[in-house]
């Protein structure tokens, strides 16, 4: 059964060739996907292929998070047919005619056989093109960001077989040297990696030759003994034979549809062949030109997306790994529940809308509307375990409560013929009859007030995100309070859509950008990067008034602290984890082999090393450094015992690990203030304590910052050596916040250099912190401070 929303087939007007416009699906936005311009033995050949490679584009924006369907276009070309310019010219106009007809809801960029000048042409007829080149305002060639995007995919998959992401000394094969996989050989090489080559065509082997690697035939290629082998040129390269014949331990490409049947997946995985799904590695590039030209996110932002595929490919394997399944599995099992998640197809609002009050009949499909606004807007700012676990009962609770208390206010909702419909809520003003909404705008229902899970689901931060990221905003309600009989409309009363003030989704229609009436603060919060994932951000604009150089903690730690934090330590990391196991024995803490532990945190692991021996085994070591998370790797012994994840964390446990399941947290050595705001603390302690079994223990040492220091006592000497010093000096920003400046001089051939940089630090009481993990539900067994002035707290989950 033909499972796309619509497939159209036209023989060009001016070429007389076959163009083939497959939309798989909108369900999460627009359709976009590759323009391929390719020989096939026959049309139906490609309309296949364009059913196949449209499906995929799906996958590859449902797991990349990115609110954009897959669709694709393909050019049947006859075998044999050499295209000069004017037929070239004809073929594109007729695909550009094609793409138009579909009013938006198919955009096209370069795949296989095309390139950014076609892109120029086709746009020429239609707006409805990325990847243009960069003089006509596109983004251009995809192919480094592809390549990127898949380097970031053979990174996690090294750390996952090797320990190590660096792919210096690993062999790899690379079939196909065309734009993406010679510039993916090209990056390779200059990691030091080993490579063997192959292509079609007999010039590439120039490209070979300039890289110092091995040609082989695209024969004997798939056979190498090599540990990666990289499909980089076209599909079905996978068949039942040729996995039979890999002799390497992964296979990760760009090449889209590798899979020449899909159950050669599973064969793979009966061998021990990691596989990574073609659509995850080789979304780099899509990943790039959608987010900068279709969701118009700045250039830094959509790199750090494409960087991010190794954190999705990490994720995907531990997922694979968890549930026994395939990668494949467990990557099409996410594609399926994002596009679940979403709108229903035919839920967009039709005719006029109603407005009335909502009764506590309506709480289940409130509850519905609820949780997929919350999953459309806050994927990727809030783990998937969460929006793909409760909400909708969570909700439920919620609405229930609200729908059936009596109380000054109301709320509305908005109804087409299909029902609730989901629609842009103003709040309304006492009194104010429905028909004229206020002009300010609450994008999302209030966070839920009532009780600390609640506060700890409601994701604050990633909203802004994603309303600068140009997204829709489709919460599902108004409250609005009313001053008495008469003020609500009575049900049935009707509202033309245009006069509501209410904005009903229309599919395919581009998203508006930032509110126009947004307050400054909000403005300039909305324009402040934020990377979810990893930055610990902090947003307020006083903050970078009053100290323009301070960064946040992550960026800290890349530029300056990473390199030195275990010199910084004393220098030896197992000293520091043998005085760490010390004091968390101390503590009761014991473990067994299956007894999880998590350091959020983790550094160059002195906490893990010392949880690994206390008995705990998996230790999950979170941190935003890359370079730290390398370098615990180096420390530890068996490697099995510990599993990295590069993470945030704020957000990592849900994601990390199910709930009831973790024997230890731990969070040390002055993490915690780390965080971006004092809010974020109990959203942290809430995830702990839904990770914990009953009896899991908790332990965070940090500093209590709330004492000011004066004069000289803010430059405090952290460490000193003969060839380093490292100082640093506090200064107060507010009652909840510290600038720390660090100050480095390094001694290189007798010569001092100096470098500095500053980060905000929470200023966190001690009786606070109790308070706020009494109020997540621990138990507190213990707050002191040491003799060098570290707070310990131990609590334990009841
Ligand atoms: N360009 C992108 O940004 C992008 C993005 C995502 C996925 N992809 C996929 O990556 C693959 C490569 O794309 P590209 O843009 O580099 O295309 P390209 O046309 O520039 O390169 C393909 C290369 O593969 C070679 N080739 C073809 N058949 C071969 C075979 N049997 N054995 C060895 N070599 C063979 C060709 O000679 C050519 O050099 C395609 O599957 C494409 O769909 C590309
Ligand atoms: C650039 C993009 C559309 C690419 N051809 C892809 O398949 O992802």
């Amino acid at each position: 059964m033909l499972d796309h929303e619509q497939v159209a087939i036209h023989t060009g007007r001016r070429s007389r060739l076959p163009v083939i416009v497959a939309v798989h699906s909108t369900a999460l936005g627009p359709a976009a996907g590759g323009l391929r311009l390719w020989h096939y033995p026959d049309w139906r050949a490609g309309f296949t292929d364009a059913l196949r490679l449209s499906a995929a584009m799906t996958s590859k924006f449902a797991v990349a998070g990115l609110p954009s369907g897959g669709g694709k276009a393909v050019v049947a070309l006859p075998e044999g047919m050499e295209l000069d310019a004017d037929r070239r010219r004809d073929i594109l106009r007729d695909v550009a005619d094609a793409i138009a007809s579909l009013s938006g809801a198919y955009a096209t960029g370069p795949d296989v056989g095309t390139s950014p000048d076609d892109m120029a042409v086709i746009g020429e007829t239609t707006p409805h093109v990325f990847c243009r080149p960069a003089h006509l305002g596109g983004s251009g060639d995809s192919s480094p960001h592809t390549a990127q995007g898949t380097l970031a995919a053979l990174r996690a998959v090294s750390r996952r077989l090797y320990g190590t992401s660096s792919l210096g000394g690993r062999s790899l094969a690379v079939i196909g040297l065309g734009r993406v996989g010679a510039g993916l050989a090209r990056l390779l090489a200059a990691e030091g990696a080993v490579l063997t080559v192959t292509d079609i065509d007999p010039d590439e082997q120039k490209i070979s030759d300039g890289l110092g690697a091995v040609w082989r035939s695209p024969d004997e290629i798939l056979a190498a003994d090599v540990d990666i082998v990289v499909p980089a040129a076209l599909g079905s390269v996978l068949t039942r034979q040729t996995a039979a014949d890999l002799r390497c331990r992964a296979v990760v490409g760009p090449a889209n549809n590798q899979l020449a049947t899909p159950d050669v997946a599973d064969l793979l995985h009966q061998r021990d062949i990691i596989w990574v799904p073609d659509y995850v590695a080789s979304a780099g590039g899509v990943i790039d030109a959608v987010s900068t030209e279709l969701h118009r996110v700045s250039a830094d932002e959509a790199r750090a997306r494409v960087r991010a595929i190794e954190d999705t490919v990490d994720a995907l394997l531990d997922t694979a790994q968890r549930h026994g399944q395939t990668p494949a599995q467990a990557a099409s099992e996410l594609a399926r529940r994002r596009l679940s998640a979403a709108v229903r197809p035919t839920g967009s609002p039709t005719g006029s809308l109603r407005l009335r009050a909502a009764g506590p009949g309506d709480a289940e499909n409130m509850a519905l509307l609820h949780a997929d606004s919350w999953r459309r807007h806050y994927r990727g700012a809030y783990s998937d375990a969460f929006l793909d676990g409760d909400v909708v009962a969570d909700r439920r609770s919620v609405w229930s409560s609200r729908l059936s208390h009596a109380s000054g206010s109301a709320t509305v909702v908005a109804e087409d013929d299909t029902g609730l419909c989901r629609v842009r809520p103003r709040h309304l003003r006492r009194g104010r009859p429905l028909g004229q909404p206020r002009r300010q705008s609450a994008r999302h229902p209030a966070p839920p007030k009532n009780g600390p899970r609640h506060r700890a689901a409601f994701p604050r931060r990633g909203g802004h995100r994603r309303a600068r990221e140009g997204q829709r905003h489709v919460p599902v309600g108004a409250r609005t309070e009313h001053g008495g009989p008469g003020v609500l409309p009575s049900p049935g009363r009707h509202l033309r859509r245009r006069s509501t003030g209410f904005a009903p989704r229309r599919r395919g229609v581009p998203a508006r950008r930032l509110p126009r009436q947004a307050p400054l603060h909000l403005a300039r919060r909305l324009a402040a990067r934020v990377d979810q994932r990893t930055a610990r951000h902090t947003d307020n604009p006083k903050e970078h008034a009053m100290n323009p150089d301070a960064t946040t903690s992550v960026d800290h730690y890349d530029r300056l602290l990473a390199e030195h934090y275990t010199w910084m330590l004393g220098g030896d990391v197992h000293e520091v984890a043998a005085r760490q196991a010390a004091l968390l024995a101390e503590l009761g803490l014991a473990g067994t082999d299956n007894d999880t532990a998590v350091d959020l945190g983790c550094g160059s692991g002195a906490q893990t090393l010392a949880l690994i021996r206390l008995g705990f085994s998996p230790v999950i070591a979170v941190d935003t450094s890359r370079r730290l998370l390398d370098e615990l790797i180096s420390y530890v012994g068996d490697a099995e015992a510990v599993r990295p994840v590069h993470g945030d964390i704020c957000t990592v446990l849900p994601e990390a690990a199910e709930p009831g399941t973790v024997a230890a947290v731990v969070c040390m050595g002055d993490t915690l203030p780390h965080l971006p705001s004092k809010a974020d603390v109990p959203v942290l302690l809430g995830h702990i304590n839904r990770a914990l079994v009953p009896g899991g223990h908790f332990v965070i040492t940090y500093r209590d910052l709330t004492a000011e220091l004066r004069g000289t006592d803010r430059f405090i000497p952290v460490r000193s050596s003969d060839d380093r010093l490292l100082t640093c000096f506090l200064e107060y920003r507010d009652e909840d916040t510290v600038i720390v400046h660090d100050l480095l001089h390094t001694r290189t051939n007798g010569a001092w250099q100096q470098q500095a940089s500053s980060y905000p630090k929470l200023r966190l009481a001690s009786s606070w912190l109790v308070e706020q993990c009494r109020a997540a539900g621990l138990d507190v067994r213990h707050d002191a401070a040491d003799s060098r002035g570290m707070r310990i707290l131990h609590a334990v989950k009841p």
